[in-house]
């Protein structure tokens, strides 16, 4: 797996599919690397802990467009939490990941969604929390439904998955894909309103 440690921000070459960012974000160990390399390249094995952050690539095919995901694994170990923040400045979508049978991995999705609103606008970034390892059912301290309110509460995507069994990966990254475009069409269109106002301020909060 790649590991980078700068941000650049992603350019779409003319003709290719838009780029937008993607950053993974939780605990240590609650499967953020094994989501990324699931959807990325349908594999699931043994992943030492990221360091700093990994980086792939992927080319959403939804029908009628298409789009390409730059996805940002960044490490979820404590001692790398000062970094993070680096990463998902730009960021145009994040997955807040937590471990369904780890209650602290779900308040600490919660504290990572704080640290998300200090830095980008409300709205401006396409956000899901999402429970992994649902194949360890019987371990679960994080019920479904928690984890539906607490997102409903935050309007947040929300959906469980495995990325041991291969359970709601693709489809969890294409309904942020399919949640970005959503978005941007409707931007276009309330820019192009000529009664409309400006969808968000020329600067904005911590831009
Ligand atoms: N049972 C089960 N284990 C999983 C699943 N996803 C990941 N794991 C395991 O959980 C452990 C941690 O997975 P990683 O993908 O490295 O977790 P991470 O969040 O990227 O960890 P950091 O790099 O430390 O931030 C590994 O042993 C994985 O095999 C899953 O869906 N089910």
């Amino acid at each position: 797996m790649e590991q980078v440690m700068a941000t650049p921000w992603p350019r779409a070459a003319p003709g290719q599919p838009r780029v937008f960012k993607l950053v993974l974000l939780g605990s240590g160990s609650v499967g953020k690397s094994s989501l990324a390399l699931r959807y990325v390249k349908n594999d699931f094995r043994s992943i030492l802990p990221t360091v700093g952050c990994a980086f792939f690539t992927k080319v959403v095919d939804l029908g009628s467009s298409s789009l390409k995901l730059e996805i940002w694994d960044t490490a979820g170990q404590e001692k790398y939490h000062s970094v993070c923040h680096l990463y998902f400045r730009g960021a145009n979508a994040a997955l807040l990941v937590y471990d369904i049978t780890r209650k602290d991995s779900f308040h600490k999705a919660q504290q990572w969604l704080a640290d998300l609103e200090k830095e980008l606008c409300p709205g401006e970034v396409v956000v899901m929390l999402v429970g992994n390892k649902t194949d360890l059912d019987q371990e679960r301290e994080v019920t479904f439904q928690e984890g539906k309110e607490f997102a409903e509460s935050k309007r947040l995507l929300f959906m469980e998955a495995s990325a041991k069994l291969d359970f709601q990966v693709s489809e969890l990254f294409t309904a942020v894909a399919g949640e970005l475009l959503r978005r941007e069409v409707q931007e276009g269109q309330s820019q192009r309103a000529p009664t409309s106002s400006p969808t968000r301020p020329a600067q904005c909060c911590a831009h």
